[in-house]
């Protein structure tokens, strides 16, 4: 491509939204993940527009604007950029790029919010640049850039926020993930507390090695999981969601974690469990105001209610969303 042609390419413009993810579904420590869409289909998750310009350039925006690093070159969505360029045969024959990250999820929040900016930026790129990458191509340098935040490569955030839907980390590198039937008559309510628990840390205080009881245990939840969603057993399938590897570690680092998951199940939640690394809690039940009691029960009981914090607490209800970034079209 020559200057003309590099010239005629400045203003072309390019969107992508990246829904929120819960990370493990507690059942699937790094294998298993949930897209969400809350039910009142206000957003939740990032955007990001990016433009062919003269320079490079990075803008942050939205509710959570100011939890992102304000150095571009420590910023998620950009790194993602670097990445995604550093990778093109023939990066010379495009324009600098200005993006903008709306950023609409706290950081450290168990809701995949790392995973939506690489995943929104990344998919904006591809969309702005052609698609050189092919979505296999594009999960793997996702993964790249969410292993460099959290410390650990794990697919369960990017996968589902990229391809939507409940995905299974499948062990063959031809074919990396698993949609799994859409639990569809699942309410997820996710509440964060209001503070912040960055993964790395979370994943510090995992044993390295666990028992062989535990391994079996493990294998015999995700197993039956799995096998009850594949026979339409909604239900069943919540109820053998349970956590052995992560939970018992992580639950005493979330004030409050405890005593309102015991109180859920009281109540008749069918699963309770940590989302992601946390602070966030989901729980699920097949019955809209069995939800909103538990909605308002989080919110009165789980969200921190001090002063002064630097995010605000929230609980939504959500379902399985089907369509991730890759499906979601914007206008821009
Ligand atoms: N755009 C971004 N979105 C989220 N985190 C970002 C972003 N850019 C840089 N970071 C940094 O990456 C780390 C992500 O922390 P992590 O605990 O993995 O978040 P989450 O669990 O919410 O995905 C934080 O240190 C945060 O400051
Ligand atoms: N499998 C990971 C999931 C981390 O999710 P996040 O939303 O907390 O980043 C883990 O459990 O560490």
């Amino acid at each position: 491509m020559n200057a003309v042609n590099k010239n005629e390419l400045i203003g072309r413009k390019a969107s992508a939204y990246a829904p929120a993810s819960t990370g493990n579904v507690s059942v699937g420590f790094d294998l298993l993940g949930a897209a969400l869409v809350r039910i009142d289909q206000q957003p939740l998750g990032d955007t990001v527009h990016v433009e062919f310009s003269q320079q490079d350039e990075m803008i942050n925006s939205g509710e959570f604007a100011h939890v992102c690093p304000t150095d571009k070159m420590q910023n998620l969505a950009w790194i993602a950029y670097v990445l995604f360029r550093s990778k093109l045969s023939n990066s010379d024959e495009y324009p600098a790029v200005k993006m903008e990250l709306v950023k609409s999820l706290p950081v450290g929040s168990g809701l995949g919010s790392s995973a939506c900016s690489v995943v929104a930026s990344l998919t904006a790129l591809n969309r702005l640049f052609e698609l050189p990458y092919t979505d296999q191509a594009l999960l793997t340098l996702m993964g790249e850039v969410e292993a460099g935040a959290s410390g650990d490569l794990h697919y369960d955030n990017v996968a589902p926020s990229y391809f939507g839907g409940l995905q299974l980390m499948s062990p063959h590198e031809s074919a990396p993930v698993i949609n799994l039937p859409n639990p569809d008559s699942w309410y997820w309510v996710v509440a964060f507390p209001g503070f912040s628990l960055p993964t790395k840390e979370a994943r510090e205080v995992l044993p390295k090695q666990v028992d062989k009881s535990v391994a079996i245990y493990n294998a015999q939840y995700l197993s039956a999981f799995v096998a009850y969603l594949y026979q339409g057993e909604q239900t069943l399938a919540a109820k053998t969601i349970k956590d052995v590897i992560a939970e018992p570690y992580r639950a005493d680092l979330i004030a409050g974690f405890k005593s309102s998951k015991q109180h859920l199940l009281e109540q008749g939640a069918l699963a309770v469990g940590i989302s992601g690394a946390g602070p966030t809690l989901f729980a699920l039940t097949s019955d809209l105001a069995q939800a909103e009691k538990y909605k308002n029960y989080l919110e009165q009981n789980y969200i921190q209610q001090e002063e002064n914090q630097a995010n605000k607490g929230f609980v939504h209800i959500c379902q399985c969303a089907i369509q991730g970034a890759k499906d979601i079209e914007l206008s821009n």
